[in-house]
C-alpha cells in the first residue's frame, strides 16, 4: 500500500555568483534558484526491511543501493522498513540537482508515511548542499554553501526548455577547474512584472561555474546556442551543468520549440516546462491566475 508520495521537482540555479572559498574547500555560493513542474517521483510504501526501486526512463547507471541518496535520506530520518520506489525522469549530474531533489522528496514523504522528523540543518547538508534548498522547495536566494536560504519576491511563472546534452558532468570536476573564485555578489533581487523583465535581469547576472563546464563539456555551447537559435528570450546553464534553461514569452511557444529541438537533436534530454510561479506571500495560488 503506497503511503506516500512526494515531487522531487527539478532545481534551476538562474543565477549562481561564487563569491568566495572556504577553508575546507567549499565555495561560497550566491545563488537565485527556482523550480520546474517537472522531476522524479518518490513513492514510499509499506514493507520490512527498507529496500529501494528504480524505474522510469533516467534510472540506467543510477547507483541502486546504500550509496544512492534516497536511501542515505531514509537512514538518517530514522527509517528502516519502507519500500521507497523512485520514478526517475531527470538525468543524472546533470545541474538540476536530480539527487538533492530526491533526497528532500524522501524526507517529505517519511515524513507523512512514518512520521519521520525531518533531521537537523547539519545533517541535511551532510546530504548535499543542494538538499536544504530542495527540502523548501520553492524560489529563494541561496548563499553559504546551500545552508543559507533568503526568500525573494515571488518569480512569476516562467515558460522554459530544459537542454542536456546526454553527458554526465560532474560537480567537483567543474569547481575545480574554476579559476577566479571570489565574483561580487548578486544585487537585491527585484520583484519581476514579466517574462522579459526577469529576462534582462539575469542577463545582468552570471552563473560563474558555466566557462569552466563549458571547457570540460563543450556541447554545453552547443546547447546554449541551440535554444537561442529557437528564439528564447535569455538562454544560461545551471548549477554546474550541464543543463541549460531557454526562457519563452508563452507556454505554448515553450512547447512548440520544445518539439523541434526534440526533431533537431534526438540524442539531448529537452523538456518544457514552467519555473517558479508560486503565489506572493499570504495570497493563495488561485490569485495568481
Ligand atoms: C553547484 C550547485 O548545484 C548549485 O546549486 C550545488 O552547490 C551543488 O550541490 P550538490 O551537488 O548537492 O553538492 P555536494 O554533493 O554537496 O558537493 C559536491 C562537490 O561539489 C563541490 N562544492 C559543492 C557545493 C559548494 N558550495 N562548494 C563546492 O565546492 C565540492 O567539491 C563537493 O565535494
Ligand atoms: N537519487 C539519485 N539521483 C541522481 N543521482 C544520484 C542519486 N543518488 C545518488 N546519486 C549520485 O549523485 C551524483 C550527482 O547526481 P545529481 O543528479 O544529484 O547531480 P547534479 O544534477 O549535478 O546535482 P547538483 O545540481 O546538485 O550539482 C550522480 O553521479 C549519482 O551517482
Amino acid at each position: 500500500m503506497t503511503k506516500a508520495k512526494a515531487l522531487a521537482r527539478a532545481k534551476i540555479n538562474l543565477t549562481l555568483h561564487v563569491t568566495g572559498q572556504r577553508q575546507d574547500g567549499y565555495h561560497l555560493l550566491d545563488s537565485l534558484v527556482v523550480f520546474a513542474d517537472y522531476g522524479d517521483t518518490v513513492s514510499v510504501h509499506e514493507a520490512e526491511g527498507l529496500t529501494l526501486r528504480i524505474s522510469g526512463p533516467k534510472a540506467a547507471g543510477l547507483p541502486g543501493g546504500e550509496d544512492n541518496l534516497v536511501l542515505c535520506a531514509a537512514r538518517l530520518a530514522g527509517v528502516s522498513d519502507a519500500l521507497i520506489t523512485l520514478d526517475k525522469h531527470l538525468p543524472a549530474a546533470a545541474g538540476i540537482g536530480g539527487g538533492s531533489a530526491d533526497a528532500a522528496a524522501t524526507l517529505r514523504a517519511l515524513c507523512i508515511s512514518h512520521g519521520a522528523a525531518i533531521p537537523t540543518p547539519e545533517q541535511i547538508l551532510e546530504l548535499g548542499a543542494d538538499v536544504p534548498i530542495c527540502l523548501a522547495g520553492k524560489s529563494l536566494r541561496m548563499g553559504g554553501i546551500g545552508e543559507r536560504i533568503d526568500p525573494v519576491p515571488a518569480i512569476p511563472p516562467l515558460p522554459a526548455i530544459l537542454v542536456n546534452p546526454g553527458l554526465a558532468v560532474h560537480t567537483p570536476d567543474v569547481f575545480r577547474a574554476l579559476t577566479f573564485r571570489n565574483g561580487t555578489p548578486m544585487p537585491d533581487v527585484p520583484a519581476f512584472s514579466s517574462v522579459a523583465d526577469c529576462a534582462k535581469w539575469l542577463a545582468q547576472q552570471r552563473n560563474d561555474l558555466e566557462g569552466p563546464a563549458m571547457q570540460l563539456c563543450p556541447s554545453i555551447g552547443d546547447c546554449l546556442a541551440a535554444l537561442r537559435d529557437q528564439n528564447a528570450v535569455f538562454a544560461r546553464m545551471s548549477g554546474s551543468g550541464a543543463t541549460c534553461f531557454g526562457l519563452f514569452k508563452t507556454p505554448g511557444a515553450a512547447r512548440a520549440e520544445c518539439h523541434a529541438l526534440r526533431r533537431a537533436h534526438p540524442e539531448w534530454w529537452v523538456q518544457a516546462v514552467i519555473l517558479g510561479g508560486e503565489a506572493p506571500e499570504g495570497q493563495s495560488r488561485r490569485d495568481t491566475t
